[in-house]
């Protein structure tokens, strides 16, 4: 079982990972992680924050001479705001008088939407720091460094990730439009929305300007591909042990995602029967699906065509065009707190669903093939393949796949 926990405020020193049972000899660079870091960043729609921070990685355990130990592997990301906040966010007591007035300030109007109000009812907090610091997104950076190692254990076994936006608030990718492949990440990273249609992306650029015009703030969907997956990961024998449980859950805990689905999701509800399924056929390679309807999965386990999952991100809550609120100090009718935020920030949600995606997919292959060292899991995945009988092998994946 892998395990992985992070830690971490948004404006404190850093963020802190460690990642648990991933096998030994798995090639992992600090490039390959801080890569995926810069990745997250990306995204038209994104706040002045994006701008000015770097995410200074730094790996503490389980890693030498580029090559995972099998022991846990230990990541901090430093916050570059840091020095700016050393004493609003001290971990040693301070005298509140003389914190900074604006950085220092109580912040006792909480924003609809946020982890606010009930984080101050929930953990007997009389203003918001303290919940906004850890409810942040900022925290996302932790796990895309985590995912980062989860792709590179998937990619030496040939199982390959790609997350794309689909929608940005009203604006969406049209239907029967291509898909891409793994081969298409640095095409997606250079496009403003990572997008894979072009003319969509322009619409979806539009549509933030004017939502950044008018103070307002924008969700949309992002998909999550993932190819060159065995058949059988998860079960049915569980609910806990579901692939689609287990990846509903993971893009769930994304802050902000609100709705999540598998294949074609709601869609396939508004379908009979006869169009809803992938329908099998015997050709010259084996079984083969009709149709990819169900995204992948069927009964809870990895069917061994292309996983496809969504998530869907609600619109920012901290709106510029400021919501209502009530202030907890005084019970006063109040504008809701807003310094800056991003306007949107679906892109970056997509690199986070890709690195969850990729989280529960390498904890799938350890849980069934299990294996101290990659060459061991490698051998383990080989062999089960290779034992399933003729009669209910599937045909292989296309090229492009
Ligand atoms: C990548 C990313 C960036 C985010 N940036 C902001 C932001 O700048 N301002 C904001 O209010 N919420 C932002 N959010 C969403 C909040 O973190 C989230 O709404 C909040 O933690 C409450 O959780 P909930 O929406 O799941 O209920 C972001 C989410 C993600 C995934
Ligand atoms: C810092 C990150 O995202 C932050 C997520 C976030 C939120 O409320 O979730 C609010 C903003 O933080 P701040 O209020 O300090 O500008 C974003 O910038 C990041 O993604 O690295």
């Amino acid at each position: 079982m892998l395990r992985w926990l992070t830690a971490g405020e948004s404006h404190g020193p850093e963020l802190v990972a460690i990642l648990e049972g991933m096998p030994a000899g798995v090639p992992v660079s600090k490039a390959g992680i801080q890569a995926d870091l810069q990745r997250r960043k990306l995204g038209y729609g994104r706040g002045a924050r994006m701008k000015f921070e770097e995410d200074v990685l730094d790996i503490s355990g389980g890693i030498r001479f580029g090559l995972t130990m099998g022991s846990p592997i230990a990541l901090r990301i430093g916050n570059t705001e840091w020095p700016r906040w050393v004493d609003v966010m001290s971990a040693e007591p301070v005298d509140l008088e003389t914190l900074p007035k604006g950085r220092g300030a109580p912040l006792t109007r909480p924003r609809p939407g946020h982890a606010d109000l009930v984080g101050m009812q929930k953990y007997g907090f009389e203003e918001s720091r303290n919940v906004l610091e850890r409810a942040s997104a900022r925290e996302t950076a932790a796990r895309v460094a985590l995912g980062a190692v989860a792709r590179a254990f998937l990619g030496e076994l040939g199982i390959r990730l790609v997350a794309h936006t689909l929608a940005i608030g009203e604006v969406r990718v049209p239907d029967g439009a291509a898909l891409p492949t793994a081969d298409d990440v640095a095409a997606l990273d250079a496009d403003p929305l990572r997008c894979f249609d072009a003319t969509t992306s322009a619409a979806m650029v539009a549509r933030i300007d004017q939502a950044h015009d008018s103070g307002d703030t924008l969700g949309g969907v992002v998909e999550v591909l993932a190819f060159g997956l065995p058949p059988g990961l998860g079960s049915y024998v569980h609910w806990d042990r579901r692939l689609d449980s287990q990846l509903a859950g993971a893009l769930m805990s994304i802050q902000a995602i609100k709705g999540v689905e598998v294949g074609d999701g709601f869609t396939t509800t508004t379908r009979p029967g006869s169009a809803a399924h992938d329908e099998l056929v015997v050709g010259a390679d084996g079984i083969t699906r009709l149709s990819d309807r169900a995204g992948g999965i069927e009964g809870g386990m990895s069917t061994g065509t292309v996983l496809r999952v969504r998530a869907g991100m609600k619109p920012i809550a901290t709106v510029p065009h400021a919501l209502r609120t009530v202030d907890v100090t005084t019970g006063a009718a109040a504008e809701a707190h807003h310094q800056r935020s991003d306007v949107c920030a679906v892109p970056a949600a997509g690199v986070v669903a890709e690195a969850m995606v990729a989280l529960v997919l390498a904890n799938a292959v350890v849980e069934k093939f299990g294996g101290d060292s990659i060459d061991e899991t490698r051998r383990n995945l080989t062999n089960y393949l290779a034992a399933i009988p003729d009669a209910l092998r599937t045909a292989p994946a296309s090229a492009a796949e």
